[in-house]
Order: C-alpha cells, then structure tokens, then sequence
C-alpha cells in the first residue's frame, strides 16, 4: 500500500500554548484509522491543519497527488427549525442549476446512504443517525477517496453508530476510501478501524488499532 499521507515535524502553537511538537506519522491508502486521544489534545486542530483551515507554526504535511479529502462534521450545529429536506440539503454543494448527472448523482448518494425513503423529511425533523448519514452523503457527492469524520458518532444511539459505520466500512471495502476517524469511542474504532494515531502530551503515537491498550477516559 502507497502512503496517502505524510506529516512530518509538525508543530502547532497557539501563542505560547504547545498543542503538539514534531509529531510525524503517515497513512496508508485504504487504511480505516482512529484518530483518539483526551479532550484539548489537539484531534481537532490536527483535522483543520490537514483540511487546511489551519496553518501549523512548523513542519509540514503531504497528501498524495491524486486526493480529494471529504469530511464529515458532527451534527450538532443542524437546529430543529431548520428547513432544508434531507435531499435539498445533500445537493447544497453542488451547483444551483442541477444538471441531470447531478441529479443521477444525488439519488445514488441517498441511495447509499439509505436515505431515499425519507429524502423528504426535514433535515431539522431528521434523527441523528439520518442527519449524520446526509452529512456522509453530502460529502460523497464530491467523490472524495479519502475521507475525515469528527466525531461523528458521538451523539447516535448504539444502532445508528453501527449503521454509519458499516457505510463507512462499505466504502473502504468496495470504493478503497482511507478513512481517517476521530473519536472517543474506543470499542467502536476497535471493531471498525485498522490502525490508530493518539494524541496526548504534545506528541503522537501509532500502531495496530487491536494493540491499542490505553485508557484515557
Ligand atoms: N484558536 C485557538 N486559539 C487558542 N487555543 C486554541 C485554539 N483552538 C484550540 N486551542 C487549544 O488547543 C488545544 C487543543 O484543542 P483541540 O480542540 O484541537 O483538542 P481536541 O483533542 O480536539 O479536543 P476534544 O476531544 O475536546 O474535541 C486546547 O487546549 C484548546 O484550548
């Protein structure tokens, strides 16, 4: 397997505050990896270094020339009085003006993300599972082959978690997406995840997601 990315003595600050220092890591492509470690270890200011939304203070990091990153936010910013159906809001990023294909596009995501039979339901009515498989959706209408997802199990009830990560797993297996997974839930990463990346005390460790024995709760 060809690395799909490479970090290399990445250093990030916030004024004098050390969030992580000369951590240097790479994953495969294909790899389905946990991102873990405590709260404020700096998961999420890795994950925005990475999507770029963030410039690191040091170091630097290399995607493979042929990726196209996705990702997938919690879902707690959707209020309930929010108006968009499950599909209008899967198709938000794609051009106003839909072009067949883009409409073919947007059924086959609904499709794959077991939402066709409600794709009329308000997003702001939807369960948390639904909101977060239209997040999955929407993402994938970009054909990403890799994709980022924060903690986005972390407000589903134990079906819909095992139903989104079986999509992902899907994906890995049947499209080779590289999955890169931030969480807190060890159990789920130690079922569905192949490797681990964890963060604690301003540097990084990784190994086999079976080896990965702490406990840091
Ligand atoms: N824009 C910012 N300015 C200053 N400090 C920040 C900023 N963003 C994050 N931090 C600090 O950096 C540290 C890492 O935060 P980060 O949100 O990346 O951690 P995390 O591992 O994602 O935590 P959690 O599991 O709670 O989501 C924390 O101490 C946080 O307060």
């Amino acid at each position: 397997m060809n690395d799909i990315l490479k970090v290399e003595n990445l250093t990030m600050k916030f004024d004098s505050k050390v969030v992580f220092k000369d951590i240097n890591f790479s994953l495969k492509k294909g790899s389905m990896t946990a991102l873990l470690g405590p709260n404020g270890a700096g998961k999420t200011t890795l994950i925005n270094i990475l999507m770029n939304l963030l410039d690191p203070t040091a170091g630097n990091y290399e995607f493979s020339d042929n990726v196209k990153l996705g990702y997938v936010p919690q879902f707690r910013n959707i209020d309930k009085d929010y108006p968009l159906s499950i599909k209008a809001f899967i198709g938000l990023n794609a051009p106003l003006f839909k072009t067949k294909e883009v409409k073919k596009q947007i059924e086959h995501e609904l499709q794959e993300t077991h939402l066709t039979a409600i794709q009329d339901t308000r997003m702001g009515k939807a369960s948390g599972g639904q909101k977060q498989r239209a997040y999955l959706a929407q993402a994938l209408l970009d054909h990403p082959n890799m994709i980022i997802l924060d903690e986005a199990t972390a407000s589903l009830d134990p079906v819909a978690k095992e139903e989104l990560m079986n999509l992902i797993d899907h994906l890995n297996k049947k499209h080779e997406m590289t999955v890169l997974f931030v969480t807190h839930d060890v159990a789920l990463a130690k079922k569905y995840m192949n490797t681990y990346l964890y963060l604690d005390h301003e540097s990084i460790q990784q190994g086999k997601m079976s080896d990965f024995e702490e406990d840091y709760e």
